[in-house]
């Protein structure tokens, strides 16, 4: 027993000295000790990664050799270290460590963000570039982006006053913003199918596995003793991505085929998606471009391009809501900028310096790769003067270069104005939140127009504060991108610059219902019936009964009909040359579309001047015919007509069933038109009203 004690000690004792010795002998960066047999230095990694090794570089200096069991550890944590791998060394590095994740999830190394320097990756990432991330490709597919945030924002009108999970708001925005120039499909909201909660499992899946960390990677003998857990649940989770994305290949393979079969090669049709534009590649070569390989690289583009996009914008808000200062300025840029008649676009995010400097400042602080992704040495290499021999895996830990205080004054402190007039500083290695060199983010300049878009239209369309007085909990969670540990949920208010853009529209549309209304007392006596029927004595009208009460909806569409509030909806201009019922129009033509004269052309409307609720009866606003479009219709259309249904439906409802109304005089109540954008009546309403004997008690 003493014989074997001794032995131990004594091999142990040698085993440090030979690698210490051969550790200076080969000329290696410093190490930490001990480091152990088999393990190496994995005993002293805790979560958060990050953290952990930035508190072992700030101990024993910024370049570290170290060993993740079986595995060559380079730790950087210095931008001229940094600069020396990415730039003299850049091609060296340009390998990615092969992990289990990699083999199962990246279909056997070959994904973009997975596959090896070499051949494929530089073919995948050429195509990417020219047909995914090309400033060409990312402007084609600005409308996708524009629409997302005006659908998110229409969400927040309809329940405002109400706390908002804004980590749900930002997953939904960056998911159907990727999945549709990925598929052309939306798939997360509220009218969610099947097929979308099924979407919604595999998402969430996906990152909770991808960022599962997994022991086996550097201690590759654990998987003889069938420590598997972990493959099983890859192997399965790839299974169901891999049949959930060839159904939407297969999908938009067989719809090509209808197009051609039946020649309705839709040349209005403006842009590919990429699953498109890769089934393309496939016909010229179909060897290469197989399934699979499409399959893994959207499933890649995906997985790289939502969490790291939606997790920048929670710290973004988190960091603003802790801030109401820095908020009011960037809403007070926009406001000065874009104005308040109109919403941000990604044009403007140029122009926005303030805003610019807001997510330079969050992506410093949290930024959403916080070791970068593991790059692997191909060859033997200097760095920083020291031998660092092939297969090296290299961490670069620009967390802790984001907050060195010998970088950044105050580095704890947001503080935006930091970044004011240097934009970005990319160059220097100090603050590299995309990476830098050959397997750089390719995502930055979308991932900058998706954060800067959806965070400029919250800004500029809401007031926001805190669910409570205190602040908002900055904890991180465990991930891969850097998580909050809580999600983030605030209290919004639509701003009253807006509001007033939807108070002119809707009360002057009130202001028409009522004055139709009085003028018709009839009608108004059968608004009033319905009212009583559905709602009954005892209870107010609410948001909720509109949808029983059609006839008041008959009498809002009716009075949209007559009385529209943009009449001549508002002035559009076309962005490029098109054509129009078969005629050239020029670029920068202004589109006037007079909606009030299509309301009141009498071979679209029987007696259109006459006031008739019943003939909407059953077509509920015929809003896809084009005659009837008091909202506008496409893309520019009100992102607020949902909530100007409900304010005037709601308005009309109460005032109808509390009170019995009359004009004032004999004297039909005056229908003549002011100036204004909103077709203004020219006298305001004046009325007599009687609270009705069934709701005195009620009121
Ligand atoms: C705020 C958002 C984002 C951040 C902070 C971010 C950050 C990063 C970082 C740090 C890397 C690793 C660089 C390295 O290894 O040195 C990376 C790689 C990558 N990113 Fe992003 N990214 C973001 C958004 C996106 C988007 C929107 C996409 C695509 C739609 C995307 C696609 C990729 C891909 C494919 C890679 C792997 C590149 C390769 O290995 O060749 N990223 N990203």
């Amino acid at each position: 027993m003493d014989y074997l004690f001794v032995t131990i000690v004594l091999l142990f004792a040698t085993y440090l000295i030979t690698t210490h010795i051969y550790h200076k002998f080969a000329n290696l960066p410093p190490t930490i000790f001990p480091n152990i047999p088999i393990i190496g230095h994995l005993y002293l990694l805790k979560k958060p990664l990050y953290r952990t090794l930035a508190t072992l570089s700030a101990k024993h200096g910024p370049i570290l050799f170290i060993r993740f069991g079986s595995r060559n550890v380079l730790l950087v944590s210095s931008p001229s270290i940094s600069e020396e791998c990415f730039t003299k060394n850049d091609v060296i590095f340009a390998n990615r460590p092969r992990f289990l994740a990699g083999k199962i999830l990246g279909s056997n190394y070959t994904s973009i963000g997975w596959a090896p320097f070499g051949e494929h990756w530089r073919n995948i990432r050429r195509i990417s570039t020219i047909e995914i991330f090309s400033s060409h490709r990312i402007q084609e597919f600005h409308d996708i982006r524009a629409d997302e945030g005006r659908l998110m924002l229409r969400k927040l009108m309809l329940g405002y006053s109400l706390q908002v999970n804004l980590n749900t708001v930002f997953n939904e925005m960056t998911m159907n913003v990727m999945m549709r120039m990925i598929s052309g499909k939306r798939y997360f909201g509220d009218d969610m199918e099947e097929e979308g909660k099924w979407f919604k499992e595999i998402v969430k899946e996906s990152f909770l596995v991808a960022g599962a960390s997994n022991i086996g990677d550097h201690l590759p003998f654990l998987s003889w003793f069938g420590v598997k857990g972990l493959e099983n649940k890859l192997i399965s989770l790839h299974k169901i991505r891999n049949d959930f994305f060839q159904g939407l290949i297969d999908q938009l393979r067989m719809d090509k085929v209808v197009e051609v079969e039946h020649n309705s090669n839709d040349n209005n049709k403006k842009r590919n998606t990429i699953i498109e534009v890769l089934l393309q590649l496939q016909e010229t070569d179909p060897e290469y471009y197989t399934d699979e390989l499409i399959r893994s690289l959207v499933l890649n583009l995906l997985t790289a391009g939502t969490d790291t996009s939606s997790a920048t914008m929670e710290w973004a808000f988190s960091l603003l809501l802790n801030h109401p200062d820095v908020l009011k300025n960037a809403q007070n840029e926009i406001d000065s900028h874009v104005g308040k008649t109109r919403l941000v676009n990604e044009s403007d995010l140029s122009s926005l310096p303030y805003l610019r400097c807001i997510i330079n400042e969050t992506l410093r602080m949290y930024p959403a790769g916080p070791l970068l992704v593991p790059h692997e040495s191909s060859d033997d290499c200097v760095v920083g003067g020291y031998h660092i021999p092939r297969g090296t895996m290299l961490l670069v830990n620009q967390w802790a270069i984001h907050h060195d205080p010998n970088l950044w004054s105050d580095p704890e402190r947001f503080h935006p104005e930091r970044f004011k007039g240097i934009e970005g500083v990319r160059g220097e290695f100090r603050f590299m939140p995309f990476g830098f060199g050959r397997r750089s983010c390719p995502g930055d300049g979308l991932a900058m127009r998706i954060v800067g878009l959806t965070l400029g239209l919250l800004i500029q369309c809401f007031d926001w504060e805190r669910i409570s007085e205190d602040m908002v909990d900055m904890n991180e969670g465990h991930g891969l991108t850097m998580p909050k540990f809580q999600p983030l949920v605030a209290k919004c208010r639509p701003r009253l610059n807006l509001l007033t853009a939807g108070t002119d529209t809707s009360s002057a549309t009130m202001e028409w219902a009522f004055s139709l209304l009085l003028n018709h007392p009839d009608i108004l006596k059968n608004a009033q019936n319905e009212i009583d029927s559905h709602v009954g004595k005892t209870r107010l009208v609410d948001e909720s009964d509109l949808s029983s009460l059609p006839y008041l909806r008959c009498i809002i569409n009716e009075t949209l009909r007559m009385y529209p509030a943009g009449p001549l909806l508002v002035p559009h201009e076309s962005s490029e040359d098109c054509v129009v019922g078969g005629y050239h129009i020029p670029r920068g033509t202004m589109l006037l579309v007079n909606q009030w004269a299509i309301h009141h052309d009498p071979n679209l409307w029987s007696d259109p001047e006459r006031f008739h609720p019943e003939r909407f009866k059953g077509i509920e606003g015929v809003r896809g015919e084009f005659r009837f479009m008091p909202f506008g219709f496409g893309r520019r259309s009100c992102p607020g007509d949902g909530l100007a249904m409900r304010i005037v439906g709601l308005t009309l409802g109460l005032l109808i069933q509390c009170f019995d109304w009359e004009r004032i005089s004999e004297d039909m109540v005056d229908m003549n038109e002011g100036h204004g954008l909103t077709m203004p009546k020219f006298q305001p309403l004046v009325a007599k009203c009687r609270p009705r004997l069934v709701t005195q008690k009620l009121i």
